[in-house]
């Protein structure tokens, strides 16, 4: 069976892409730093398909290294990568920010990607032909917002090293992909206003949000079309969610 390696899978489209994948049997690799909810979705899963449950933080570069090389012989033959992790911070304006909210998003959005993505080429280059990386962008690289200051531009990256990526790999057959979600109905806001539930209920309220099934089925999507076929950037928005005009500050 062919195995997936997810980032960030203890919760939201993370956690939804290991059940897509696991309805299909494809074996799975997990990780995230919750182990309790590792554990959990190994118990959930583990009687139908191989799991191996790894607690991780994406951005410990010697860790994630240790991990990879480290993986089990029957572990080792990666077919699809999903770079899931990610989080959002100090959603207000720039100027009022924490600067260490600023170096959380950098180092899990861009840096742990990168570790991640670094320790996995060579397994992704031997699997070849059909193997993928799906990295899990955002309209808010594309799409500029108030308060979207940083993570807004660590998605920007997140599809920029998508694409350079896709050059340096032509010929090995692993392909690259750039999911980019608008607002999808997870843990996403909670961790965004560090635990504000109401925040979280009220962003939601009234509207139809993306849910995580509904990404975790794009990722599965992707991994799974033919081996000739690259999607290099998939932008998905709930129908109830659009762009605003340009704002105009007047005297
Ligand atoms: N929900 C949304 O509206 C959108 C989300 N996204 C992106 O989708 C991805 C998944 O987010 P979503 O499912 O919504 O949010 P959740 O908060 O529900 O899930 C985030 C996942 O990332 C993991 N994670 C965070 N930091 C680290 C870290 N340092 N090391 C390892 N794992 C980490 C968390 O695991 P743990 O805490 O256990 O480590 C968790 O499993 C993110 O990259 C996010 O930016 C993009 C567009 C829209
Ligand atoms: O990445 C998350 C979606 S949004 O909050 O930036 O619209």
């Amino acid at each position: 069976m062919p195995i997936a390696m997810i980032t960030g899978a203890t919760s939201g489209f993370g956690r939804a892409a290991a059940r897509r994948f696991a309805a299909d049997g494809w074996s799975l690799i997990l990780t995230g730093r919750r182990t309790e909810r590792l554990e959990a979705l190994k118990k959930e899963l583990g009687d139908s398909v191989e799991v191996l449950a790894l607690t991780l933080d994406v951005r410990d570069a010697q860790a994630v290294a240790r991990a990879v090389d480290e993986l089990p012989e029957a572990f080792r033959g990666v077919t699809c990568l999903v770079n899931n992790a990610g989080l959002a911070l100090a959603p207000k304006p720039a100027q009022e920010v924490e600067l260490a909210d600023w170096h959380t998003m950098i180092d899990t959005n861009v840096t742990g990607l990168v570790n991640v993505t670094h320790a996995m080429l060579p397994l992704l280059i031997e699997t070849g032909r059909g193997a993928s990386i799906v990295n899990i962008g955002s309209v808010a690289g594309s799409w500029p917002y108030p308060g979207g200051h940083v993570y807004g531009a660590t998605k920007a990256f997140v599809e920029q090293f998508g694409y350079n990526l896709r050059c340096d790999l032509k010929g090995t057959g692993v392909r690259v992909t750039d999911i980019s979600p608008g607002m999808a109905e997870t843990e996403f806001t909670l961790v965004r206003t560090k635990g504000d539930q109401g925040a979280s209920d009220e962003l939601y309220r009234g509207t139809t949000p993306l849910q995580a099934e509904d990404i975790a089925e794009q990722i599965f999507h992707v991994a799974t079309l033919p081996p000739h076929i690259n999607i290099n950037r998939m932008e998905v928005m709930p129908t109830r969610q659009t762009w605003s005009p340009f704002t105009i500050d007047r005297d």
